[in-house]
């Protein structure tokens, strides 16, 4: 592979706001890749796939080169030149790079390699909450997952068209998808392509979401006419997808406490020609108290760790602190047993987080189960969703039913 300037200097840009500046990486990307309009789909792929494994691989790869935080731009070009070393690229004579011995860049992966913290390139801190919550072996096999490339996953749009047009219609376009078992409205990409550009999803035939996410709008056990609420809708990812599924039907509340994300979810919701969606900012209290006893379904798809969407979004290891845990499940208590009570007698809730920890998920459900507010409802099922036994993210999603 022969390494362009224009792009390794745009990676080394990219990983310097993201390291030094604290932005997101998903976020940097889409602006780098805005920068040159002659890029093509390979120069493209090549900038956002090698920052995400440089931010993938930070504590493994900054131990090899010898560098720490804050990392000065002759440091992020060590980290790219290790980057590049452990995967048999020669590395060009430009200035910016220092002659780097390739045998010794070996020799330390090999000797960190046996240590998991290194290896997995996870902080100690999130390595032994880790180890707590799943056990050494689990743990271990779990973050060994979670580190893969996640797969590129698309839900058909069924209000517009079917799995089996839309494969076809992205077979012209020449993206190639194969239907996985189980996952009804799923179709893998048999190779990773930009689907944001195709003709397909301008009109709307599909959303790019995970198959385990695809579980949760499922579990729910949604039907045309229903009142159903969908109270952490964010981008509304799985709104759209109830709206699907209650095929434009009934009432579907979407509340969250950021407007900014129900304006994204309006606008897919357009493309989607999804019509029964009602968008509501969470300003004050208000906003959910009016909806009390008023739903058949509730969705609570809570704020969390997001711990099993690593292998999209890893620079989540770096920016999660032990702090944020410790809160974050303060707010989940705090929304299962204040969001709850919009459940009408009779009707379901599901509870569900992108997390892979007990303490974010059953152990929540079970707390709940207990307090005051729980005690009019029954747990009818849970699933535990694990990368390291499905290859998807890793998610939990909880149905419980209201006396
Ligand atoms: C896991 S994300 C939701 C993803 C979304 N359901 C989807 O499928 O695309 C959790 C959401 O909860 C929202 N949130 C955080 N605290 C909240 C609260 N107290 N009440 C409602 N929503 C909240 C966040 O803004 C975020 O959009």
């Amino acid at each position: 592979m022969r390494l362009y300037r224009n792009l390794v200097f745009a990676t080394v840009d990219a990983l310097g706001e993201i390291f030094n500046e604290g932005g997101y990486a998903d976020k940097v990307i889409a602006k780098t890749l805005k920068r040159d309009k002659r890029w093509g789909s390979r120069d493209r792929s090549f900038i956002a796939e090698t920052t995400y494994d440089i931010v993938r691989w930070k504590r493994l790869y900054s131990e090899i080169a010898e560098v720490k935080a804050p990392y000065s731009r002759e440091n992020l070009f060590r980290l790219f030149a290790v980057w590049a070393t452990l995967r048999g690229i020669e590395l060009p004579d430009w200035k910016q790079i220092e002659p780097t011995p390739t045998r010794r860049i070996k020799g330390k992966f090999d000797e960190l390699s046996k240590i998991r913290k290194y290896r997995e390139s996870v902080p100690d801190w999130l390595d032994e909450l880790g180890v707590k919550e799943l056990g050494e072996e689990l743990w271990e096999k779990e973050l060994h997952a979670l580190n893969e490339q996640a797969p590129v996953i698309l839900r058909t749009n069924t209000i517009k068209t079917t799995k089996e047009k839309l494969q076809k219609e992205l077979q012209k376009e020449g993206i190639e998808t194969e239907s996985i078992a189980g996952y009804p409205d799923a179709l893998r990409l048999k190779e990773r392509a930009n689907v944001f550009k195709t003709e397909a999803f301008k009109n709307g035939f599909f959303e790019v979401q995970d198959a385990s996410s695809q579980k949760v709008a499922e579990f729910l056990e949604v039907e045309p006419g229903m009142r159903v609420v969908d109270t952490c809708a964010g981008a509304g990812g799985k709104t759209l997808h109830l709206a699907a599924l209650m095929e434009n039907k009934g009432q579907l509340v979407a509340t969250d406490i950021y407007g900014n994300k129900l304006k994204e979810l309006k606008r897919r919701a357009r493309r989607a020609g999804a019509h029964n969606i009602d968008p509501r900012e969470i300003e004050s209290s208000k906003v959910i108290k009016k909806l009390y006893g008023s739903a058949d379904r509730v969705l609570i798809d809570a704020p969390c760790s997001g711990l099993g969407v690593l292998s999209r979004n890893p620079d989540a290891k770096w920016k999660l602190q032990p702090e944020f845990m410790e809160n974050i499940k303060k707010t989940q208590e705090e929304i299962l047993k204040q969001y709850s009570r919009i459940v009408k007698d009779g009707g379901k809730l599901v509870y569900a987080t992108c997390s892979v920890l007990p303490s974010e998920n059953q152990e929540q459900v079970q707390k709940f189960l207990k307090s005051e507010e729980g005690k009019s409802f029954s747990l009818k099922k849970e699933e535990k969703i694990l990368s390291s036994e499905t290859g998807f993210d890793g998610f939990y999603m909880a149905l419980l039913e209201k006396k």
